[in-house]
């Protein structure tokens, strides 16, 4: 794992013997400092990947902390020794040297800006020089501190472009001549006179700006922006390459009197420069989309810090539906690590419970799933109140990971807030792991008529009731009912064709849930034991659902969609679609809950030939479906609509590029070399076999490379032989 040996101890405890392909990629991407998307298949061991690593170094800081270490970065902020561009006050695509004298923005359609750590007022004739070490489009010059950092877009800006324009106020107007890579560029600022001009490799191009006397009295401090380009500053700390007129000094030079520090810089500096641990200020927040999910995610870094001593981490679990109380009092004690999910995060944050200065690791799990219930401003909202420097010098790392991330949004996002990130994505596209067996089973009313004469169905969830539904109707509506009808009946034959002793059931709705749940009773007993998990539910009865599903006290759980992300179940051997998601990327969400770490993993989806009408609570039902009884449909100020799933099935399989093998309605898997050939819920036992082919087919290859070799060898000696 290429972890600190406490770490690994931990991690061989819970026998995980060699990090998984995800986790090899992207633990030493985290360690060296990366921003990172990691997009990889269900169950294939996304949390170790980001956990393992951050705990490292979190430890690591806590570490230097204790010992009193402080990083060159952070002396030189205290002291201010040295003019440079700030770290601070730039754009989040651009990245500056930590000496502060070079800066690069890579950023192809937009402009990045800077400015220096310190700046002038007062009187006096102030210089330095920038050379362009990069094509790419640049502006440089002076700006106030009320100025954007689109130099030269306000009118707090002054610049000089290399397509040969200055501008203040958005006015580009020609001046001097272009520049480009290796120009040396000077920048003149005559506070005594308020003149701001430039000189190209020396020459003096004349007065570009002039001030009056208002904006004399300002602070000016050296800026520059950038648009795929880089750019080196000299503020005197060396020899000039072509020295300014005699009456201007270099601006490192300034007297103490005229010299002003960038706020930006030292309001960060002086948090940041003390280096200090605080407690309510954890140094990685990581947001989960659901509270069984922050739970899972807060009980591994539990067990991968177990021999993680002196200092020791704390790490804290901040979920809705718990006393707010508790949390804020273990934040009051000292917290490290945060995860939560979003809404109780936000809350802790904005009232002031939980503060974001030391926070180095910002990580979005299953982030595309956040995105998509709505929290996108959420998060941009965090991400800037987050400093992008940490207190010992070190840049904001975000982490963003999901098995369905190939979405139009999270790469908005990460072109929003990430720096350069990295893709750790081992198939380029959203896939279903090779351990799921997934299949379909078309439940066609028009066929089975056995809907029209059960003794007894399952409850269904009434939107048909104020229509004539009576069978021999042969009306959308009664098709509809006997869907729902037939699923019931095709769930327990699922579940009995397959001798399923565990399973995870999705519905579309928590009413779903409830109704498949009492029907399942009714029918079976002990048979179908079963607990619910949805929004519904009291948070404490979802911790306890889910607890006796995992300890096997009842073979089956009914979830909405809640639970399609993350949650791990070792050795799940099964799950039923009793309605598939509409939205595709949950399809591939629900799936994983099986065939994960190795295992194998039957999916079973029911999907009904016909259209299914369904309740659609949106932002217009006011109690947002409780007691809602409004059957009309939505174009009508109702909450129902009607639910395609052939056409959800074709979206599913256009997205995943597949075809899933349809089964017949008795819902036999035929035999291929999924079925009968594997235990759904083991490790697939053929391993061992294909290791020996592989050997056979090695042998050829190995023996003569043997012979290559020999032969390289021979070469070697008789050359060498020849030469004494
Ligand atoms: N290196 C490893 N060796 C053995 N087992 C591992 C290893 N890494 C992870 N696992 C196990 O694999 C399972 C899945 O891991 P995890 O929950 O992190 O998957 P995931 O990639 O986050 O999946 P999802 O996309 O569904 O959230 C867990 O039970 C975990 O304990």
């Amino acid at each position: 794992m290429g972890v600190l040996s406490e770490i690994a101890q931990a991690v061989e405890e819970i026998d995980w013997m060699l990090p998984t392909d995800v986790q090899a990629e992207a633990i030493p991407l985290i360690l060296g400092g990366g921003d990172i998307l990691m997009a990889a298949e269900t169950g294939s061991g996304k949390t170790g990947a980001f956990c393992l690593p951050i705990l490292q170094i979190v430890w690591e800081t806590l570490k230097d902390m204790e010992s009193g270490k402080t990083s060159n970065f952070t002396k030189e902020l205290s002291h201010s020794i040295h003019w440079g561009l700030s770290l601070f006050d730039r754009g989040h695509a651009l990245a500056v040297t930590p000496d502060g004298l070079r800066c690069q923005s890579r950023e192809p359609k937009e402009w990045h800006g800077c400015r220096a750590n310190k700046g002038v007022q007062g009187d006096g004739k102030f210089f330095f020089e920038c050379i362009p070490t990069d094509e790419g489009l640049c502006r440089v010059g002076w700006s106030m501190s009320q100025a954007s950092l689109d130099l030269g877009t306000d009118r707090f800006g002054y610049g000089f472009g290399g397509t040969g324009k200055k501008s203040n106020a958005k006015q580009f107007d020609n001046y001097g001549e272009p520049f480009g890579m290796h120009c040396v560029i000077g920048c003149l600022l005559d506070l005594s006179n308020g003149i701001i001009k430039f000189t190209k490799n020396g020459v003096d191009l004349g007065v570009a700006f002039t001030l009056n006397s208002q904006q004399k009295s300002q602070i000016f401090f050296p800026a520059v922006v950038l648009k795929n380009a880089e750019m080196s500053f000299n503020f005197g700390a060396q020899p000039f390459k072509y020295p300014p007129p005699n009456d201007y000094i270099a601006i490192s030079s300034a007297p103490k009197e005229y010299l002003k520090i960038n706020p930006i810089n030292s309001s960060h500096s002086q948090s940041a420069g003390s280096n200090k641990p605080i407690n309510n200020a954890p140094q990685a927040i990581i947001i989960e989309p659901s509270r069984e999910l922050a739970e899972q995610t807060y009980n591994q870094i539990q067990k991968f810090k177990t021999h993680l001593n002196n200092p020791t981490i704390r790490e804290l679990l901040v979920i809705g539906g718990v006393s707010v109380k508790e949390q804020i009092s273990m934040l009051n004690l000292g917290v490290d690590i945060v995860v939560g999910t979003p809404g109780r995060l936000e809350d802790l944050i904005q009232g002031g419970y939980m503060s974001l200065t030391h926070c180095r690791f910002f990580v979005l799990d299953e982030a595309d799933g956040l995105l998509k219930q709505g929290y996108t401003e959420l998060v941009d909202r965090l991400h800037r109140q987050i400093p992008k420097i940490t207190s010992d010098g070190k840049r904001l790392q975000m982490i963003v990971c999901s098995a369905t991330l190939h979405s139009f949004e999270v790469k908005k996002m990460a072109e929003r807030l990430m720096h350069f990130p990295t893709w750790v994505d081992l198939k380029g596209e959203d896939v279903v792991p090779e351990t799921v067996h997934h299949v379909v089973v078309i439940v066609d009313p028009q066929k089975d008529k056995l809907w029209q004469n059960l003794r007894r169905n399952i409850d269904t969830d009434g939107v048909h009731s104020r229509d004539n539904i009576k069978p021999g109707n042969n009306t959308a509506e009664v098709l509809s009912e006997a869907v729902k009808i037939l699923k019931g009946e095709y769930c327990i034959r699922a579940i009995r064709e397959h001798k399923m002793d565990r399973a995870l059931l999705f519905c579309r709705t928590k009413l779903d849930c409830d109704n498949l749940e009492r029907y399942l009773k009714q029918v079976g007993g002990s048979e179908f034991s079963c607990v619910c998990l949805h929004g519904d539910r009291k948070p404490q009865e979802r911790k306890a659902n889910l607890e006796k599903f995992k300890k096997r006290e009842v073979k089956f759980l009914i979830c909405t969609d809640v639970a399609a992300r993350g949650l791990d179940i070792t050795g799940l051997p099964f799950m039923i679609n009793i309605t598939l998601p509409d939205e595709k990327s949950n399809y591939v969400h629900r799936i994983g809950r099986v065939g994960r770490a190795e295992r194998m993993g039957l999916a079973i989806s029911l999907v009904s030939s016909v259209p299914e009408k369904v309740w659609y609570h949106g932002e217009w039902c006011h109690s947002r479906g409780r007691n809602c009884h409004n059957t009309n449909l939505t174009d009508q100020g109702g909450c129902c609509t009607w639910y395609n799933e052939s056409r959800y099935l074709a979206d599913i399989e256009d997205h995943l590029n597949v075809t899933i093998e349809q089964v017949g309605s008795n819902i036999k898997v035929p035999i291929n070399e999924f079925d009968g050939k594997v235990s759904y819920g083991e490790k697939r036992a053929t391993i061992g076999t294909n290791y020996e082919n592989h050997v056979h087919q090695m042998a050829p290859i190995v023996t003569e490379l043997t012979a290559l070799e020999s032969k390289a060898q021979l070469i070697y000696l008789n050359r060498h032989l020849i030469v004494h």
